[in-house]
């Protein structure tokens, strides 16, 4: 709803709907009989349209997309009814001024903020666009060029950046009274004509360089939203702006917005909007203990063992979440010195690029603590292991620090596939500790997947979750078991892929393939980019490369079932990626590194399939991404069964923002959703039965299976409860 009164002259229509006043049927209708009564009021010269409580307007209410069309007045119903208001119209912006709550602000006839307000047109990252004029109207404010920007990324500025560029009128201190500064500025506003305050009558400045402007924006856009439909449509209605009249524009974005909203991608996005809230509210399944029912011990100092490229982007992940006091233990003296420089150049940047402020940089380096020993470590109350993946250098550290830390203190691996129990067993108290595993670069990857161990007490994994959320990560609760959850299905990826080019793809071909589905780089140029010794060193540990192997073993098998030992040739030749000399699955080249097809790889399949007498097909793009991607879609859902993950929201979280799975299709399980997991399974199902126990991973999750059998395609919200039931129904 919104809220009506009337100050010295001045009508004030705030809009109330908790916590982030989004523009529901009830707040435009509020809106809009407000109005009318300012209009109809002799007494009211000019009118403030304002937010009540921590924001202005956050835009659409996404809760109501579905009817959004459907009930007057709809958003670009209203924003016109307000532009054409004969008096006056000053909208008062603190917080956010995002979507909707922009376009309605486009429409009045001032806008003024507080120096703290945050303004955005975020729509393109719900899959839609600025569909309340945004497209028509921003254009005409601060052109073709800028507007491409906001709004094909939909990214946030301040409001001092929307004052520099026309948007804002009148900027007031943070501290300020938003709303009595409002109706000061519209007092003094009273009077003045309002013929060039209507910013759908202006002209675009430079819509001459329009054709200019939106090549940039499509290679751009190309590149950075692979896959992505909705910053083309909003570029293509932008361009509109500079060549259609007004009305014209608006119903070109019009059919823009209905093009998009309820699409699959849209859709997607929504879902990953609320996956990302939703998983603030953990559970450990089946216990009924939730973030609701456990509070975090306090955290106030906290360590970090090992300062290599882990240990240091944790260190700033800390220092950016405002820790007073980060103690950090290095042994070795190269790495300490190397890493607290890399540490203190990382913030001089920040500083550089005014991220955070010269005091802020300073407190930051003042909270850095080099420690040279376990026993300086006794009064902290988190501390987070990050050392080399070794099991028992791992265990010989938790000893220690079970010895010297504080009984209550929080001990945290940053382990990516060890057995947390079996850590937390050489500890006196297994209960205070905990998985915490961070993506490199970890000050710059925004997920964190905190493992819970068998013993990890209610409190512990509090504290763990609630650190994340501090450092601003999308932090996932997730069960312990090899690989944990994202490492355990990317496994799988990697394994078909391979398979595949044994059979006849070649890398360059898949790695196409799984770019147009969407991934920023394909799975042969992540692996040349991370090092393909990694995984080596992984298969290594399970003898499984191909040095390891006696002579006479079958090359194409291990422990009876199925392998391609490809990856290990590249690596035994010396290919491990850009970190040796731009050699690994392809070749980089020149200044750029530039990405070219290498004979010598091409040879070496060709020559290991003449070996292996595999005959080469051809493999198509339908074939890539069903083997890349639904093993791995069968492997969540024997995650979920095994309750390692509560829900598939937390699962897509986890891929999307570790492993770089396009946003757009919602991760692989909300993507399986979208098919339908009768397709999936049926899939799953062929190959299981051509491969059979040789390829382990074509095993049908037994849930995925019920869920078909008894639901045919449910929805996605309801895929654990049903299996709950079902299983519950069994016994
Ligand atoms: C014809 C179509 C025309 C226009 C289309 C649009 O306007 S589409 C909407 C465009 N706006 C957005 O995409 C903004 C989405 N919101 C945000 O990005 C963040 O909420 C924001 C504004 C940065 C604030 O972040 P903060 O961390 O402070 O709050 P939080 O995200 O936790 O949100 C609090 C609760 O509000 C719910 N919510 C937020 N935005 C909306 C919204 N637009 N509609 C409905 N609900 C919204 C959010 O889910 C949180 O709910 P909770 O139950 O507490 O988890």
């Amino acid at each position: 709803m919104a809220n009506y009164s009337v100050r010295n002259q001045v009508a004030i229509i705030s809009l109330c709907s908790p916590p982030v006043n989004a523009l529901s049927s009830d707040v435009r209708r509020g809106i809009l009989d407000s109005l009318k009564k300012a209009e109809q009021d002799v007494k009211v010269a000019a009118i403030v349209i304002c937010g009540e409580g921590r924001t202005f307007c956050v835009g659409a209410d996404i809760t109501e997309f579905k009817s959004e069309f459907k009930t007057f007045p709809n958003l670009f119903e209203l924003v016109d009814i307000l532009e054409s208001s004969p008096k006056p119209i000053v909208a008062a912006i603190h917080g956010h001024a995002f979507g909707g709550g922009l376009e309605v602000a486009l429409a009045c006839h001032y806008r003024v903020a507080l120096s703290s307000a945050k303004l955005a047109l975020p729509e393109v990252k719900l899959g839609i666009l600025p569909g309340a004029g945004g497209t028509q109207r921003l254009p005409r404010l601060i052109g073709i060029d800028s507007s491409m920007q906001w709004i094909a990324f939909g990214d946030e500025y301040s409001a001092q950046i929307a004052a520099n560029i026309g948007i804002i009128d009148r900027i007031f201190p943070s501290n300020a009274d938003i709303l009595e500064s409002a109706v000061q500025y519209a007092q003094s506003i009273i009077g003045k004509s309002l013929i060039n305050r209507r910013v759908s009558k202006l002209p675009v400045k430079d819509a001459s360089k329009v054709s200019h402007i939106m090549e940039k924006y499509k290679q751009i856009v190309g590149k950075k939203s692979r896959g992505a439909i909705a910053p083309m449509v909003c570029l293509e209605a932008i361009k509109h702006a500079a060549l259609l009249p007004y009305v014209e524009g608006m119903k070109k974005e019009r059919m823009g917005i209905e093009a998009l909203m309820g699409s699959d991608q849209s859709k997607s996005l929504i879902y990953m909007f609320f996956a990302e809230r939703q998983v603030r509210n953990w559970t450990i399944p089946g216990t009924g203990i939730n973030s609701k029912n456990t509070k975090p011990i306090k955290v106030e100092k906290v360590a970090v063992i090992g300062l290599g490229t882990m240990g240091r982007g944790i260190v700033l992940s800390l220092l950016k979440a405002g820790i007073k006091h980060v103690s950090v233990m290095e042994l070795n003296k190269t790495a300490r010195e190397n890493g607290l420089l890399f540490i203190k150049n990382i913030l001089e940047g920040y500083a550089a690029r005014g991220t955070i402020s010269e005091t802020q940089k300073r407190s930051m380096v003042d909270a850095l603590k080099p420690v040279s020993n376990f026993e300086m470590l006794k009064d902290t109350d988190l501390v987070i292991e990050a050392v080399f993946e070794s099991m028992s250098i791992k265990k010989d550290i938790f000893a220690k620090l079970g010895q010297v830390c504080k009984p209550s203190a929080v001990l945290a691996t940053n382990t990516s596939a060890l057995d947390v129990d079996e850590i937390a067993m050489v500890t006196p108290k297994p209960k205070q500790v905990v998985g915490m595993h961070f993506f490199a670069p970890a000050h710059v990857m925004k997920l964190l997947e905190n493992v819970r161990g068998s013993k990890s007490s209610p409190q512990v994994i509090a504290t763990a979750m609630n650190m994340g959320q501090r450092m601003g990560k999308v932090t996932v609760l997730v069960g312990n078991c090899h690989g944990f959850v994202g490492n355990r299905m990317f496994r799988h990826y990697t394994v078909e892929t391979d398979f595949m080019l044994e059979e006849g793809a070649y890398p360059e071909q898949v790695d196409t393939v799984l770019k147009k589905f969407g991934f920023a780089m394909g799975r042969y140029q992540v692996g040349d980019l991370s090092g393909n010794d990694i995984g080596y060193r992984m298969r290594t540990k399970f003898e499984m490369t191909n040095k390891q192997q006696p002579p006479g073993a079958p090359e194409r098998e291990r422990h009876g079932v199925r392998y391609c030992p490809l990856a290990d040739f590249l690596v035994e030749s010396g290919r491990l990626g850009y970190k040796s000399d731009g050699k690994g699955w392809f070749r980089y080249l020149g200044k750029n590194r530039e990405l070219t097809v290498d004979n010598e790889v091409t040879s070496m399949i060709d020559s290991y399939r003449r070996r292996n007498k595999i005959v080469p097909r051809k493999i198509n793009g339908e074939e890539i991404i069903e083997r890349a991607l639904y093993p791995l879609i069968n492997e969540g859902f024997k995650i979920l069964e095994e309750g390692i993950a509560s829900n598939p929201m937390e699962i897509d979280l986890i891929l999307v923002h570790g492993y770089a799975w396009p946003r757009h299709t919602g991760g692989p399980m909300f993507y399986a959703h979208l098919i339908g997991l009768p397709k999936i399974l049926r899939v799953i199902e062929r190959h299981w039965n051509n491969a059979g126990l040789r390829e382990p991973h074509w095993e049908p999750s037994k849930m995925l299976v019920r869920l078909v059998k008894n639901h045919g395609n449910p929805d996605i919200m309801s895929w654990t409860t049903l299996e709950r039931e079902t299983v519950r129904s069994a016994l």
